[in-house]
């Protein structure tokens, strides 16, 4: 074959390829009006019998035309996801003008190349307005932008797949007078970073956030004898593997590219599926529409009595409310009390659930909303008439 046939053959396929794209932005549009309806309409976003109908049939025509059913399902949930994700995005947009303004301001933890700022932008993608990001040095600093109006929005990680739950931020939640509006899970794929040339072996100490140095520990325990150094981020620990001969940073393939350092190792984490799950917190509370998926979270502390917790969690199980994550963490200056996280599949207009946290004032001696907000779950909900 010469060239000239494939230079023919590339341009077929760019061909094509704009043809798709034309037509997947008109699908969007077409999306769009869909929703007009369901606003109108009070109908749930997600519609899984309409979903499956029109898989059967395009697997089924997709045969037709030679095409597998694993890839024409798989490209047509991908171009699904997008069109829930979309509309639900124009829903909430709909139900709180207010809170979405031409610009956000968000801080988050690190600079350039942080996981933070990766999960902002995958958060944001969907909302449209300019970003303007304010990288801060720790969790308190994010909060306190948020607390005193620097910033609209704050994005904390709350939990990861293999260290767990990230404790500071839990205990940061029981004071900042925050609203938690949105969650974004984000895959973190650890990378050891170093500068171009360096060797494995010559590598005598590695700088990352305590974070990743949990999340990676049975590869570094494979090291051996290397230092390690914590930072307060993954973009300062980049810097300083930049700038200390004969070290390496842990962080994202991407970050090491934005800032000139190489991935000598990749795939690092304890776990293959390592994601970190990330809140977004604001000084008000958000809506929810009753017609997409939603999570309450809450933290409460029970009475000083035998089966106190368990008197409180009977309560959402009377109401039908699934309990989707229960974390306990010490109260500061009075020991051996426990405050409880608690996320629940609810939202606060259902009167179910109302009716559930009246019920459970009654047993708790405090209990205080976190949030109420989308969840990021495409499951599809039943409205409560
Ligand atoms: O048909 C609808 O109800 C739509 O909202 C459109 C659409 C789609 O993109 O095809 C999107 C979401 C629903 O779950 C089902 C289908």
């Amino acid at each position: 074959m010469t060239n000239d046939v494939l230079n023919s053959l590339r341009h077929d396929i760019n061909e094509i390829d704009s043809d798709l794209l034309v037509l997947l932005a008109k699908r969007r549009r077409i999306s769009h009006g869909v929703v007009e309806y369901k606003i109108a309409n009070n109908k749930p976003i997600r519609d899984e019998a309409r979903e499956l109908a029109l898989l059967e049939k395009l697997i089924g025509y997709g045969k037709s035309l030679g095409l597998d059913a694993y890839y024409v399902n798989n490209v047509f949930q991908t171009i699904l996801e997008d069109s829930v994700l979309n509309q639900q995005a124009m829903l909430q947009k709909n139900l709180n003008p207010d809170a979405m303004s031409e610009t956000h301001r968000v801080a988050y933890l690190g600079g350039q190349g942080s996981y933070s700022q990766l999960a902002c932008h995958k958060y944001f993608s969907r909302r449209p307005g300019k970003l303007v990001e304010m990288g801060c040095s720790s969790f308190e600093q994010i909060t306190g932008k948020v607390e005193n109006g620097q910033a609209d929005f704050g994005l904390l990680p709350i939990e990861n797949t293999s260290s767990g739950s990230i404790n500071e931020v839990f205990d940061l939640l029981q004071h900042a007078q925050v609203s938690i509006v949105g969650e974004v899970t984000h895959s973190v794929e650890h990378c050891l970073l170093v500068t171009p040339g360096t060797e494995l072996s010559q590598i005598s100490k590695i700088f990352a956030h305590p974070q990743p140095f949990a999340q990676c520990s049975r590869f570094l325990q494979g090291l051996g004898d290397i230092q390690h150094e914590t930072c307060d981020s993954t973009s300062s620990a980049l810097q300083l593997a930049l700038d200390t001969p004969n070290s390496a940073a842990i962080g994202s393939a991407q970050a090491g590219k934005n800032v000139g350092l190489e991935v000598i190792k990749s795939g690092l984490a304890n776990q293959r599926e390592n994601h970190s799950r990330f809140i977004v917190v604001a000084r008000k509370p958000l809506y929810v529409s009753k017609q997409i998926p939603t999570k309450t979270s809450l933290i409460m502390a029970t009475k000083q009595q035998a089966g106190s917790l368990a008197d409180a969690l009977m309560i959402f199980k009377e109401h039908n409310i699934n309990l989707v994550k229960l974390e306990s963490r010490p109260v500061p200056g009075n020991p051996w009390e426990e405050v409880f996280y608690v996320d629940l599949e609810a939202n606060l207009v259902d009167n179910h659930v109302k009716q559930a946290l009246e019920e459970l004032k009654e047993h708790t001696q405090y209990v205080r909303v976190l949030g109420c907000y989308q969840s990021e779950s495409l499951q599809a909900v039943n409205i409560e008439s």
